[in-house]
């Protein structure tokens, strides 16, 4: 039914795509703000994420979804791939992100759901500033054309931001009438809480080997105002092996010292506030093979 005297319009977008094609840092750059952690390893968003993007009449709510992937053997894989998937069940487009001429199997399964939810779709093709052969990329994205009807296919580079305003002028066109979800001023649904988690998971990622970001999970213990106007802000980083905690603690705690001195920063910056930050590092094991621990770390209450 339409609804003659609504002015607005407003919808949600999810972003879709195999991990580590640039989806967060594709939303960042929609935004114009950082809400979703990225990195150069896989499979950096575990959570599902809203970033919302007002400008005049249209508000654009976009979903960021962790990276769907093939290797479910985890009990955190499977629940990654259950936020990415239920997140297609309550949009009415998708930006499906994909990465310069690489198409791999996850990426097929990526299409596959796109098709089963016939939900309109952009393509986007991330990472342009790496494709060299230019001759090859334009029969690569003859081919892209032929395995699905999408409404756009565009190519971008989300670091440069480059084509990311044609973006956003195409999303908006899509949208339906409607009110806002959200007041204008938001820019993400997610407690500051959370985004203080988040921001301290991508730092971990950051100045920690391979082997750690899987079986690192963080819980803010504390997060108040100080009577000085100050956020004080505590944060627990559970892993799994005794090893992994010497690692991130470092030699006379100087890594984790330059873990926390980056995240306070970020988090002065999204917070528009000082901020003092404590970090502790705990052994928890099996945290990331167990449903039941999942859950009691906030991984199960999303649909
Ligand atoms: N060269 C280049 N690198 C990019 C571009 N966009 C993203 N990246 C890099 O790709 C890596 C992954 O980016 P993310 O935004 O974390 O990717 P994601 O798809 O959200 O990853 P998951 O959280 O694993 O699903 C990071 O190192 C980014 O800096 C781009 O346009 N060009």
């Amino acid at each position: 039914m339409t609804e003659p005297n609504i002015t607005t319009r407003c919808g949600l977008v999810a972003i879709v795509g195999r991990p580590n094609v640039g989806k967060s840092t594709l939303l960042n750059r929609l935004l114009g703000q950082k809400v979703s952690i990225t990195s150069r390893k896989p499979q950096t968003t575990r959570h599902r994420i809203l970033g919302i993007d007002s400008e005049g009449d249209y508000q654009a709510v976009y979903v960021d979804t962790p990276g769907l992937h093939q290797e479910e053997k985890r009990a955190i894989n499977r629940y990654m791939n259950r936020a990415a998937s239920s997140s297609l069940a309550e949009v009415g487009l998708v930006l499906f992100v994909i990465e310069g001429t690489r198409w791999n199997s996850d990426d097929e399964m990526v299409l596959s759901k796109v098709k089963e939810s016939g939900l309109p779709c952009y393509l986007i093709v991330n990472k342009m500033d790496k494709v060299e052969d230019k001759e090859a990329f334009m029969v690569h994205l003859q081919q892209l054309a032929q395995k699905h009807t999408f409404e756009h296919i565009v190519p971008v580079s989300a670091t440069q931001g480059k084509m990311v305003d044609e973006i956003r002028e195409l999303v908006a066109k899509n949208l339906p009438a409607s009110e806002f979800f959200f007041p204008e001023d938001y820019i993400t649904d997610r407690s500051s809480r959370f985004m203080a988690a988040e921001i301290i998971r991508e730092k971990l990622m950051r100045f920690t080997g391979d082997e750690l970001p899987y079986s690192t999970t963080v819980e803010i213990e504390q997060f108040k105002l100080a009577d000085n106007g100050i956020y004080r802000i505590s944060g627990l980083i559970l892993v799994e092996r005794e090893t992994q905690k010497r690692m991130i603690i470092g030699k006379g705690g100087k890594h984790l010292k330059t873990i926390g001195e980056h995240a306070r920063k970020d988090m002065e910056k999204l917070f528009d506030n000082k901020v003092f930050l404590e970090l502790w590092v705990k052994v928890k094991q099996g945290w990331a093979d167990d449903e039941r621990a999942l859950r009691s770390l906030g991984y199960g209450d999303e649909n």
